[in-house]
């Protein structure tokens, strides 16, 4: 494992309710992230995702229940997207490079992880919607993050490039053992990158791997039925070493490559 990892829970939230004057956004809401898991977030438009992102940052303060993070817990994060004054020229690395000055090496490596490693002395206005959001990954990864929250960081990419990104996500994921925590509506995409899905409405409606969450009534409720041809024929493929920590904390491997596409009703 590399260097500083947490093995208790990166964050976790407990009975969390947040509050917009009279209306509820989230109540009740249990979740919990650990070193080395991605997690995604996926629920209906004004289900309280970015909320429930706004909390476990700090930005919105719950009117009952807690967030707690691991100390000194390290948090990378890729917004969905960052509006930038298309006039003002700005090289990637000088980008990377604010507001802390990061070395000429630490911003290759950095754009090398997040799969763009030529793209230092572009301009950022001159970037396409992918490359403009690899350099935001480049920049999370610069905070050499524990735990790497993304909302909504591929919309605007076509599908090829969202599944491009979410790969990425998952190399990031092998080489420094970070947590990940995302909120994604590809769910196509998103299906097959995630260890744990969690399908919000305000609460948790569903949560478990990606297979149990695709097959919950309430997660077909939420999504229709149309979903079902298009879930059943997702790929997941795994092979590499990550490491869960409950209760008592363990360790295992998986290596497997397999078509769920025979497994889900059609
Ligand atoms: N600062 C705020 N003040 C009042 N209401 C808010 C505020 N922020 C969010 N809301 C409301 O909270 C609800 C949940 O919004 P949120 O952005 O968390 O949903 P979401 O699941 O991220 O949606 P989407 O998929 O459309 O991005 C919405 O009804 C929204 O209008």
């Amino acid at each position: 494992m590399p260097r500083d990892t947490v093995t208790a829970p990166l964050i976790s939230a407990r009975d969390l309710t947040v509050r917009f004057g009279d209306t509820t956004v989230l109540h009740d809401v249990d979740l919990q992230v650990n070193a080395g898991e991605i997690v995604t977030l996926v629920g209906p438009n004004g289900s309280g995702k970015s909320t429930l992102i706004a909390a476990i940052l700090g930005g919105v303060r719950p009117s009952r229940g807690r967030v707690e993070r691991a100390a000194r817990l390290r948090i990378g994060y890729v917004p969905q997207r960052l509006v930038l004054d298309p006039t003002l020229p700005m090289t990637v690395a000088r980008f990377l490079s604010l507001p802390r000055r990061a070395s000429a090496a630490r911003v290759d490596a950095a754009l090398a992880q997040a799969g763009v490693p030529d793209i230092a002395g572009r301009q950022m206005a001159d970037l396409s919607g992918g490359q403009f959001q690899r350099a935001l990954l480049a920049r999370a990864i610069l905070e050499e993050p524990q735990l790497l929250i993304l909302d909504e960081a591929t919309a605007g990419l076509d599908q090829p490039g969202a599944a491009a990104f979410y790969r990425r996500i998952e190399d990031v994921r092998r080489e420094t053992g970070c947590g990940v925590l995302m909120v994604s509506h590809d769910l196509h995409v998103v299906m097959s990158a995630s260890d744990r899905v969690i399908c919000l409405n305000g609460h948790v409606c569903c949560e478990g791997t990606p297979e149990v969450v695709a097959n919950a009534p309430d997660y077909r409720r939420l999504f229709g039925e149309g979903t079902r041809g298009a879930l059943a024929l997702y790929r997941h493929h795994h092979d590499h070493t990550h490491f869960h920590n409950h209760a008592a904390g363990h360790a295992h491997h998986h290596g497997h490559d397999h078509d769920h596409s025979k497994d889900a009703p059609h």
